[in-house]
């Protein structure tokens, strides 16, 4: 079943759209990644599904009802959640606070303690971290704990906004095991990544975007072999090539 629909959005900053005419559509329990440079409009995809920028035009559909115009928090609570580009861990809290902002959206405090002790299972070095400052964890531990608040509102599709970017390679691998894990829980995924090197550990189809529109899509064992996919749009970074 379908879960998100988007068709033909355009998403202007003043009078240049910064995409056009995008569409496309994820299944439920699939991950679909988005590849493309600098400036290709990756992030401004993620704000227009998130109801954060309002497309000019177009349609967006989560679970067959529309999302345009509904803001960011009535999107969170249908069930979309963004994991952030650079992350935005909030400064002058610990991890364990951080955390507990992700459970807001849940109906009791009970559900919100489950969810909690769910999330530090799933990621060990939160709890071991629980108590200090979350400014103080390394940058690859912030992922893992904007992962771990978006994943606390118990979303139906997780969004992750180049979750690797910045990261050393021990610290990506770790962030792609999570992903794969993710994966295999049945979440669905829309994986934003300007270095597509690794989607291919998780990636069902692959969307090449470049200066606001869509290249190329398709499944992504199709995408991640067309060479030449990769040499026009993506700076000739070697699509499934390891780092
Ligand atoms: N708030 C804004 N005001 C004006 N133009 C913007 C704004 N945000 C983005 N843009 C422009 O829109 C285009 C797409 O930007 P966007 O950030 O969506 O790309 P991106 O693929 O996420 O790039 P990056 O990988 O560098 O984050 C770019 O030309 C960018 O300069």
């Amino acid at each position: 079943m379908t879960l998100l629909a988007i068709e033909n959005i355009t998403v202007k900053y003043g009078p240049i759209p910064a995409i056009r005419d995008v569409s496309l559509r994820i299944g439920e329990g699939e991950t679909l990644a988005v590849v493309g440079a600098n400036g290709a409009g990756k992030s401004t995809l993620t704000l227009a599904i998130t109801g954060i920028v309002r497309p000019a035009s177009g349609r967006i559909e989560f679970s067959g009802r529309s999302l345009l115009g509904l803001g960011p928090e009535a999107t969170a609570r249908l069930g979309v959640a963004l994991v952030p580009e650079g992350r935005h861990i909030f400064e002058g809290l610990t991890v364990d606070e951080n955390l507990l902002l992700g459970t807001t959206v849940l109906a009791d405090r009970s559900s919100a303690r489950h969810a909690m002790a769910q999330s530090y299972e799933m990621f060990p070095i939160l709890h071991e971290r629980r108590n200090g400052m979350a400014t103080r964890l390394s940058g690859g531990e912030q992922q893992q704990l904007a992962i771990a608040r978006a994943l606390l509102s118990k979303p139906r599709l997780l969004i992750l906004d180049e979750p690797s970017l910045g990261l050393s390679p021990v610290m990506v691998d770790k962030i792609y095991a999570i992903l794969s894990e993710l994966k295999s829980l049945g979440t669905t995924l829309l994986l934003i990544e300007q270095n597509p090197a690794r989607i291919d550990e998780v990636a069902d189809r692959v969307i090449v975007l470049s200066s606001g529109a869509v290249q190329a899509s398709g499944l992504a064992a199709e995408i991640l072999a067309d060479e030449q996919l990769h040499a026009s749009y993506l700076g000739g970074v070697a699509l499934g090539a390891r780092q």
